[in-house]
């Protein structure tokens, strides 16, 4: 039986207050974009154009239907895998494997659909049943994260994480336990983080331009660029999937209510908020915008995969000839710091990468409205949020080694800014 441990770590999220504030919030917030996004003003800042009754949220149909979709997504990830990646060293000094299939699960997702939509599987229905899906989803976040909690009461000490086992429930319920829930071989963090929400994501954008094919006679370019961005962003997060391994959700983050939720149902549901507002509210886009908006999605995503791909490559092999020419400190760990290349512009430079696509994701939206703008604004606070955690973990780990790094690369962020 698992004792409340790591009552000496710190509490994040601003403590108890923070985490009960926030479990209302995330699902409040996502339930009024979805409802503000179809309503004529669509306006982020003002009030829901009306509170949605219980039989507009619930419905067998949409809980059934996302059921299967997770099914679907963990039978896919118990396929064969092409190779099985072992994890960061755990507090045991033993290490898990996860399969690394994801992008083959998007693949067969794809084809799954595809032969689904050429015998009649209405997807331009799936926008109207949004809300009802997304209630699913929250319940089904809510009642997971419930069963963590429990199955984290018979979990060893060893396989609890650092932070959410302050003894307050709310607490620690918020922000999980324990650190990789399994049982046997599937793991539920791993798989929640890559897959259900993310190939989720996508597949809601493809129904959205279906269905504005079929209001409009056609997709519009917005609705083109939007779609095309985000699937290069999926299939490369499913692509380079062993590198979340050494995220801190998978290596320091119990599971619980935030990761599910986040998962399961914020990321599908309002990172497609960009596709969901061109559908209600169609913006007009010449080539030479579309032509100015697509070279920050590839400067973007050139500084992002750049930088994850020199850390990535760093951490696996420091002799790779990619990277063994560059400037380095050294560690009381044994590991090293990069402090040129990517690394030696600014502490996060793929954090500002994902805020370059961010944004090139709001611009084909047009600048009407504030509420296509709600991803860079969230994100924003997610990564300097992120960021500040993150530095602690290092500041942690790596002592004067991080200060020195401080000293030479001064920036966060956004370089001369932050
Ligand atoms: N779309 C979304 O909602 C989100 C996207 N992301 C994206 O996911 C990706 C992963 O982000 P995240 O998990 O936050 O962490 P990072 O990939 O930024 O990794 C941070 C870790 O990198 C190592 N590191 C830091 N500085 C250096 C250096 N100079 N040299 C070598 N190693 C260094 C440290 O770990 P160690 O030394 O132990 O290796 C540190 O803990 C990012 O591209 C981010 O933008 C993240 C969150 C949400
Ligand atoms: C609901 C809350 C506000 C917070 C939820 C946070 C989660 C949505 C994110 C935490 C870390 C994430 C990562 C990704 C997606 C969003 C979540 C789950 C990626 C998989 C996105 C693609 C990147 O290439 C890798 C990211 C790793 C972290």
């Amino acid at each position: 039986m698992a004792a409340p441990q790591g009552s000496r770590a710190p509490l994040e999220f601003g403590g108890p207050l923070g985490a009960a504030a926030l479990l209302l919030l995330l699902p409040a917030t996502m339930f009024h974009l979805l409802l503000v996004v179809r309503s004529g003003p669509a306006r982020l800042l003002g009030p829901p154009p009306y509170l949605p009754g219980l039989e507009e949220l619930w419905s067998q149909q949409a809980l059934l239907l996302w059921l299967t979709w997770l099914g679907l997504q963990a039978a896919l990830y118990l396929l064969p895998a092409r190779k099985v990646a072992e994890g960061q060293e755990l507090k045991d000094k033993s290490r898990l494997c996860y399969p690394i299939n994801g992008f083959q699960a998007l693949v067969l997702t794809a084809l799954l659909v595809g032969l689904g939509v050429s015998v009649g599987l209405p997807l331009r229905a799936l926008p109207e049943i949004l809300l009802p899906l997304a209630f699913s989803a929250t319940l089904t976040a809510f009642i997971f994260s419930l069963f963590l909690y429990m199955k984290a009461l018979v979990a060893p000490v060893s396989a609890l994480a650092p932070g959410g086992n302050s003894g307050n429930p709310i607490y620690d319920f918020f922000l999980g336990r324990e650190l990789n829930p399994r049982i046997y071989f599937f793991d539920f963090k791993y798989f929640c983080e890559l897959r259900p929400g993310l190939i989720g994501w996508v597949l809601i954008n493809l129904a959205l331009l279906v269905q504005e094919a079929e209001l409009r006679g056609s997709p519009s370019l917005a609705m083109w660029l939007v779609n095309g961005f985000q699937l290069l962003y999926v299939g490369d997060a499913l692509w380079h999937e062993e590198a979340v391994l050494t995220t801190m959700d998978i290596t320091h983050d119990g599971f619980g209510f935030m990761l599910a939720f986040g998962d399961l149902a914020w990321v599908p549901f309002t990172y497609s908020l960009q596709a969901q507002f061109l559908l209600y509210h169609p913006q007009p886009l010449g080539l030479p915008m579309a032509s100015v908006i697509c070279l920050i999605n590839a400067i973007g995503y050139y500084v992002f995969r750049g930088a994850n791909s020199q850390k990535n490559t760093f951490r696996k092999n420091p002799s790779d000839p990619r990277v063994a020419g560059l400037q380095t400190i050294s560690t009381a760990t044994g590991r090293q710091l990069l402090v040129s290349g990517w690394w030696g512009m600014v502490r996060h430079p793929n954090y500002l990468g994902d805020l370059i696509m961010a944004l090139a994701w709001s611009l084909p939206c047009g600048m009407s409205h504030l509420l296509p703008y709600f991803y860079l604004l969230y994100f924003t606070a997610l990564l300097v949020h992120r960021e500040a955690r993150d530095e602690r973990q290092c500041l942690q780990k790596y002592g004067l080694a991080w200060h020195e790094y401080c000293r030479r690369v001064p920036y966060r962020i956004v370089p001369y800014v932050y």
